[in-house]
């Protein structure tokens, strides 16, 4: 049932630092979305442990990307210059992962039932946008939070009359208690590029495991499973091909925004992505939606 401001039974606004976010205490999981990036930074079934990872030392402020939860990297992922040439020649900036994790959303609608609480948002990346890209797109995310788990679907929506070149990810921050006895099971025999080795491929031979610095992308989007000491969690992709997997170990960790120094051995990155080949290219008109599904093994 769609209700409207006022009539929410289990949603409410909320402001932390300069942000509005909007929370979600249903009684049986609580999640925390925020207008800003339409980023999700808290889900839980019950009074259970978060899902997700958020930093200790995250800022919550205008135009700054939260470190933690699970950032909208969109209509680039991650360096501009390591895009295909068609999605690069839109940027207009030097900064990595696009505009949308920083930019204002729009909330268009709360769904809430007794097992589900259903939020979407849109962005409308127009010429608000031209001193950094080029393009006419529609975004909605939607995000359905049950006791099964949480799911985001990211709609793009070309509204040009040129074709549209981007990539993308879900860039979910997941906890562990140990990021080495952390593993990933789901990439065996997937062909990945080692960003740390110089952009060189190679071939996961079974389970992913972390030690040190850990930046790739993979050429699958294949159901996964992230197994930390005591929890595993499914992660679910449509709409994706490619999977990137990062950990910034111990010397990257020092260096990066909002990120506590030993933070990297309690967190690890599973991004399911549009990244280098697995592009989309979007004719006037068409949509293409990329999307996940966390939940129990
Ligand atoms: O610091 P950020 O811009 O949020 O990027 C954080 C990380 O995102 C992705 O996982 C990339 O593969 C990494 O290379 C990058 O360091």
């Amino acid at each position: 049932m769609t209700t409207q401001p006022g009539h929410w039974s289990f949603t409410r606004w909320t402001t932390i630092g300069q942000l509005e976010a909007i929370d979600v205490h249903h009684p049986l999981f609580r999640a925390q979305l925020f207008l800003q990036g339409a980023h999700l930074t808290h889900f839980a079934t019950h009074d259970k442990p978060d899902w997700l990872w958020l930093s200790d030392t995250a800022r919550f402020e205008t135009g700054r990307a939260i470190r933690g939860g699970i950032p909208i990297c969109w209509p680039w992922f991650g360096a501009p210059e390591k895009n295909p040439p068609e999605v690069r020649k839109r940027i207009k900036t030097g900064d990595s992962h696009g505009f949308a994790r920083t930019a204002l959303w729009k909330l268009e609608d709360v769904r809430e039932s007794a097992h589900e609480v259903e939020v979407s948002l849109s962005l409308a990346a127009n010429e608000d946008f031209a001193d950094v890209w080029t393009g006419h797109a529609l975004l909605l995310a939607t995000f359905n939070f049950s006791v099964k788990g949480c799911q985001i679907a990211l709609t793009t929506t070309n509204l040009n009359d040129s074709p549209l070149a981007f990539t993308q990810a879900l860039h979910t921050y997941l906890p562990t208690s140990d990021i080495e006895l952390t593993g990933i099971e789901g990439l065996d025999g997937s062909d990945y590029v080692d960003t740390l080795d110089d952009w060189s491929y190679r071939q996961q031979k079974g389970v992913i495991t972390f030690h040190g610095e850990t930046d790739r992308i993979y050429e699958s989007g294949s159901p996964l499973v992230v197994a930390t000491p005591g929890r595993r969690r499914s992660l679910v992709a449509i709409g994706s091909d490619s999977t990137v997997v990062w950990n910034p170990g111990p010397r990257k960790a020092k260096a990066l925004s909002d990120f506590p120094d030993t933070g990297w051995k309690d967190m690890l990155c599973v991004e399911t992505a549009n990244a280098l080949s697995d592009y989309r290219v979007l004719n006037e008109g068409q949509s293409h939606t990329l999307g996940v599904m966390i939940g129990r093994v």
